[in-house]
C-alpha cells in the first residue's frame, strides 16, 4: 500500500479499523510512481527499544523515509485517535498531546504494537518517525491496568425510563419516567440526586472472588495518592480485617482521609504528595509495589471547559472554608464528634432508610461529587516498575525502589506541569466507563454559555421576539410577540429617560412585579432597550371596550354577566389598592376578557411616572391631564393637588366603566367638545346621561353606580365595599339566563358608536357597518368608525 493510499485511507477511518485491516494491500492507483512501496519489516519492537536504531536517520545513511503519516492508536475505554507522525517528535509527547486530550493521564499508560498489554511496552523516547519506521502495521495500543481496574469498579450508568415509576436510592421518592441507572449494581436515582450517589459501584462485592481485582487494588492502595487509593484501602479493609480496620467499625478514624477526598479530587495539584500510608508502603520491604504511579485517572467524560474548573474550585474552596469553620468550632469545645457532623455532609439528602452503597457512603457530600478518581496530581511521578509508562522517562526503567522514590523526586516530567492541564472534575459524580456515546448523561453535558448580566425581571432584546403592532394609547405602542409564548409588549413613550426617571421606573416595576392576582393582568418583566417596554400575558379574547362599542354584531351581555364582569374588576382593583398600586387609567380599554370568555384581566396598571411625568418627549410632566378624559375623576381633571390619584380616583373610572357597561354608551356622547368635556366634569356640571342605562339594572346596582361617580371622592366608596355591595346584589330570577351565565345576546345591528357617529358627529368618513358585505369590511368599518370618534374627542 502507498503511502498517500494509506494515508488516504486513515484519513477517512471511521472506526472501520478492522475493515481496513482487512483490506487487500495493495498500491494505490493513485500511488506516484515515485512514491517508494516500503516493503514490510519483520523487525520487532524488541529492537525498537535498543539502541541498534539510533542511527537512523544519521548522515551517512539514507534519510528516514516514513512508512506512515498517521498511526492509528487504541486507547482505554475503546477509545481511538490517529497520531500524526511529525518529524523529531517523540511517541512520548506525541501520545502524551492524544491522551490529555481526553483528560487521561499519561503516566498511567504504556503504550504496545499489539492489544495484548503483556508484550513488550515500546520505547516512548524514540521519535514517532523511528517507531513508524518499525511498526508492523500502524497501529499502536495504549494500555493502562490502573484504569481498567479503577474502570471496574465504576458504576455504568445509563439513562433510563422507569415505567411504572421506581423509588429513587438516594430519596426514596418516585423517579418519574426519567432517572439513572448502574448496569452492574441497578443502583436508580433521579438526575437530581446524582451528587449524592455513592462513587463507585457494588459490583466490587465480587472483588473477593476475584484475585485479579484485588491484586490490583492492592497495588493502587500502595501506589497511589488520592481517592482511589482511599477507595481501594476500604474495599481491602473490608475483604481483610488484617489489611485495615473495618470501615464499620470505625469509620472515621481507619480512614482519616474520606473527608477530604472530595477537596483534592481532580482539581488540586499535589505532585509530590506523600501520604504516610503510600510512606510506609514504598519503606516497608513487604510492601510488594513502590510508590510509583501517579494518582491521576483518567476522567474521559469530564467537561473541560474552563468555567467549570473555576466553578467546581469555588465550591471545594467553599466547602474547605466551611470544613475548617467546623473544626474551628470543634476546637473551641464542641462536643460534635466527626460522626456526628458527617450526616450534616448531605444536609438531609440521603434519607435514613435509603440504600446506600455500602463502598461510598462517605466519600461524596459535595454537591459536585467530586468522587473523581482523577487525580491530585497531574505532574507526573519519575519512578517506574515495569514498562516504561508515558509521560516519564525511562531512564528510571529497572531502578531499585528507593532509587524510584529519588528518582519520583528529581525527574523532571517530560511534558512540564504548567502544561498538563489539571484533572477535570465534573459536576456530576458520575464518570462511568465511555460506554457509547448515547449512554452520556446530562451531567455531563457542558453547560450552556452564560446569559449577559441583566437586573431583575429585566429582559434582554434577544429574549423576546415583536411580531406585529396591535395599537397605540397614550403611554405607549403594544406588540403582539414571543416571550416564552404569546406576550404584549408595551413600548413607552419615552426618550432618553434621565437618571431619576429611570429609577423611578425601576421602583414602579419593583412593584408590578410583586402583583399575583387571577384578575390582573401578568406582568412578565421590562425592556430597557432598544426602548423602554413593559412585558405582560396576552390576552386573546378583547377588551371591554370592543366588547361594548366596536364588535359588530353587537352583544348584549346578560345582567348576570355584567355583574360577574364588575365583581372581578372589583376584585382585581381591590388586590392592587391592597399593594398600593393606584391604576390611574382605568377604563374599559384596560379591562379584557380572555377567551374563554369568563375571565376578566385588568391592564395597564400602575407605572405613575410613565402616566403623568413621562410625556411623548420625555419633558416635564403636563399642566392637562392626559389620557382618556371620559374616566377621569373631576379632581384629576382639575389637577389642583400634585397627586390627585387616589384610590378613589380609580372608584369613579370605575364607575364610568360601569355606566359604560350598562348603557352600552361612551359617556357625553352628545357632546363634542374635549375641553368642554373637562370643564363641565371637573366642576362637577356634567355626569353621563343616566337615562341610557338599560332599564332591568337592579337598584341597588344604579345606586352603586351613582356612589361611585361622586363629585366628592370622600363619598365614593373603596372598592372592598363595591365588592361587597355587588355582592349582595339579587337578581330577579327573570333576568336570569337559564343556560350559563355568560351567555351574550345580540342586541341590535348597530353599535353605540355607530349611532354616536350617525347621530352626534357628523362625519364624512362614518360607515354604517350595516351596509358592509361581509364580516371583515364590517370589522374594518368599526375599526374607521371608531377612528373618527377618537379624533372627535381628541383622544389620539
Ligand atoms: N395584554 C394585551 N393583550 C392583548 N391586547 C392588548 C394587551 N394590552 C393592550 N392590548 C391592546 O393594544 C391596544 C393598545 O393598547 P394601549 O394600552 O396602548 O392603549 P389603550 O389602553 O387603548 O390606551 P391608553 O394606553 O392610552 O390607556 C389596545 O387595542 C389594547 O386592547
Ligand atoms: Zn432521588
Ligand atoms: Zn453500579
Amino acid at each position: 500500500m502507498s503511502a498517500m493510499a494509506v494515508l488516504y485511507s486513515v484519513c477517512h477511518f471511521h472506526g472501520g479499523w478492522n475493515r481496513r485491516k482487512s483490506a487487500p494491500d495493495q498500491g494505490s492507483p493513485m500511488a506516484s510512481p515515485s512514491t517508494p512501496l516500503y516493503p514490510k519489516h519483520s523487525d520487532s519492537l524488541h529492537s525498537l527499544s535498543g539502541h541498534d536504531h539510533s542511527g537512523v536517520g544519521t548522515s551517512d545513511k539514507e534519510p528516514p523515509k516514513f512508512k506512515y503519516k498517521m498511526i492509528m492508536v487504541h486507547l482505554p475505554f475503546d477509545q481511538h485517535s490517529r497520531v500524526e507522525v511529525r518529524p523529531g517528535e517523540t511517541a512520548r509527547d506525541a501520545i502524551s498531546k492524544l491522551l490529555k486530550k481526553r483528560n487521561i493521564t499519561p503516566q498511567l499508560c504504556q503504550v504496545n504494537t499489539s492489544p495484548d498489554s503483556k508484550t513488550e511496552a515500546i520505547d516512548l523516547s524514540k521519535t514517532m518517525e523511528e517507531i513508524a519506521l518499525h511498526l508492523p502495521d500502524n497501529e499502536l495500543w495504549v494500555h493502562s491496568e490502573y484504569l481498567n481496574t479503577v474502570s471496574s469498579i465504576k458504576h455504568a450508568i445509563v439513562r433510563r425510563t422507569f415505567i411504572p415509576p421506581k423509588s429513587c436510592d438516594v430519596c426514596n421518592n418516585p423517579i418519574w419516567m426519567m432517572g439513572f441507572r448502574c448496569e452492574f449494581c441497578q443502583f436508580k436515582f433521579h438526575q437530581r440526586c446524582s451528587s449524592f450517589a455513592p462513587l463507585y459501584c457494588d459490583l466490587l462485592q465480587s472483588v473477593p472472588k476475584n484475585e485479579d481485582l484485588v491484586k490490583q487494588l492492592v497495588g493502587i492502595a500502595s501506589e497511589n495518592d488520592g481517592p482511589d487509593r482511599s477507595v481501594a484501602e476500604i474495599v481491602l479493609a473490608g475483604l481483610a480485617p488484617t489489611y485495615g480496620q473495618s470501615p464499620a467499625a470505625t469509620p472515621d478514624s481507619s480512614h482519616p482521609d474520606l473527608t477530604s477526598i472530595k477537596r483534592t479530587g481532580g482539581v488540586k495539584r499535589h505532585p509530590l504528595a506523600v501520604s504516610p500510608q503510600a510512606e510506609t508502603a514504598q519503606l516497608s520491604p513487604a510492601g510488594p509495589y513502590p510508590r510509583d504511579r501517579s494518582s491521576s485517572a483518567p476522567n474521559i467524560n469530564a467537561i473541560n471547559d474552563e468555567a467549570t474548573v473555576q466553578h467546581n474550585q469555588r465550591i471545594l474552596d467553599a466547602l474547605e472554608a466551611k470544613r475548617l469553620e467546623e473544626e474551628s468550632k470543634d476546637k473551641t469545645g464542641s462536643l460534635l464528634s466527626t460522626q456526628a457532623r458527617r450526616p450534616h455532609c448531605y444536609s438531609g439528602h440521603i434519607l435514613p432508610g435509603s440504600r446506600m452503597n455500602r463502598l461510598h457512603p462517605l466519600v461524596d457530600c459535595t454537591p459536585l461529587g467530586s468522587n473523581s478518581p482523577s487525580s491530585t496530581c497531574s505532574s507526573p511521578p519519575g519512578g517506574l516498575m515495569g514498562p516504561t509508562l508515558l509521560g516519564q522517562s525511562s531512564s528510571v526503567s529497572g531502578s531499585t525502589t528507593s532509587s524510584l522514590v529519588a528518582a519520583h523526586l528529581h525527574t523532571l516530567p517530560l511534558t512540564p506541569p504548567q502544561s498538563a492541564p489539571p484533572q477535570k472534575i465534573s459536576p456530576g459524580f458520575f464518570r462511568n466507563r465511555s460506554r457509547s456515546p448515547g449512554e452520556r448523561i446530562e451531567a455531563q453535558r457542558p453547560r450552556p454559555p452564560q446569559k449577559p448580566q441583566h437586573e431583575d425581571w429585566e429582559i434582554l432584546p434577544n429574549e423576546f421576539v415583536i411580531h406585529y403592532k396591535v395599537g397605540s394609547g397614550s403611554f405607549g405602542t403594544v406588540y403582539r410577540g414571543e416571550f416564552f409564548g404569546t406576550v404584549a409588549i408595551k413600548k413607552l413613550n419615552v426618550v432618553d429617560p434621565t437618571p431619576s426617571q429611570m429609577a423611578a421606573f425601576k421602583n414602579e416595576v419593583a412593584v408590578l412585579k410583586k402583583t399575583r392576582h387571577l384578575n390582573v393582568l401578568l406582568f412578565m418583566g421590562w425592556v430597557r432597550e432598544p426602548e423602554i417596554a413593559i412585558i405582560t400575558q396576552w390576552c386573546e379574547g378583547s377588551s371591554l371596550y370592543r366588547h361594548i362599542h366596536v364588535q359588530e354584531p353587537r352583544v348584549e351581555f346578560e345582567m348576570s354577566a355584567v355583574i360577574d364582569i364588575l365583581k372581578q374588576v372589583s376584585l382585581g382593583m381591590n388586590y392592587l389598592h391592597s399593594k398600593n398600586i393606584i391604576h390611574r387609567d382605568l377604563k374599559t380599554n384596560n379591562i379584557f376578557l380572555m377567551d374563554d370568555m369568563s375571565t376578566v384581566k385588568i391592564g395597564d396598571f400602575g407605572l405613575a411616572t410613565v402616566k403623568t411625568k413621562w410625556t411623548v418627549n420625555g419633558g416635564q410632566q403636563q399642566q392637562q391631564p392626559t389620557g382618556s378624559i371620559l374616566w377621569m375623576a373631576p379632581e384629576v381633571i382639575r389637577m389642583q393637588d400634585d397627586n390627585p390619584y387616589t384610590p378613589q380616583s380609580d372608584v369613579y373610572s370605575f364607575g364610568v366603566c360601569m355606566y359604560e357597561i350598562l348603557s352600552s354608551h361612551l359617556p357625553y356622547s352628545n357632546i363634542n367638545n374635549r375641553d368642554q368635556i373637562l370643564f363641565m366634569v371637573g366642576r362637577g356640571y356634567l355626569k353621563p346621561d343616566r337615562s341610557k342605562i338599560r332599564t332591568d339594572t337592579p337598584k341597588s346596582l344604579m345606586k352603586l353606580y351613582d356612589n361611585c361617580i361622586m363629585f366628592d371622592r370622600n363619598e365614593r366608596p373603596v372598592f372592598g365595599e363595591v365588592l361587597e355591595r355587588l355582592r349582595d346584589i339579587i337578581l330577579p330570577k327573570l333576568t336570569r339566563s337559564q343556560s350559563a351565565p355568560n351567555v351574550l345576546h345580540y342586541d341590535s345591528q348597530y353599535s353605540v358608536m355607530d349611532a354616536v357617529m350617525r347621530s352626534q358627529m357628523v362625519s364624512s368618513s362614518y360607515i354604517p357597518p350595516s351596509t358592509a358585505k361581509t364580516p371583515q369590511s364590517a370589522a374594518a368599518a368599526a375599526a374607521a368608525n371608531k377612528k373618527a370618534y377618537y379624533n372627535v374627542y381628541g383622544l389620539i
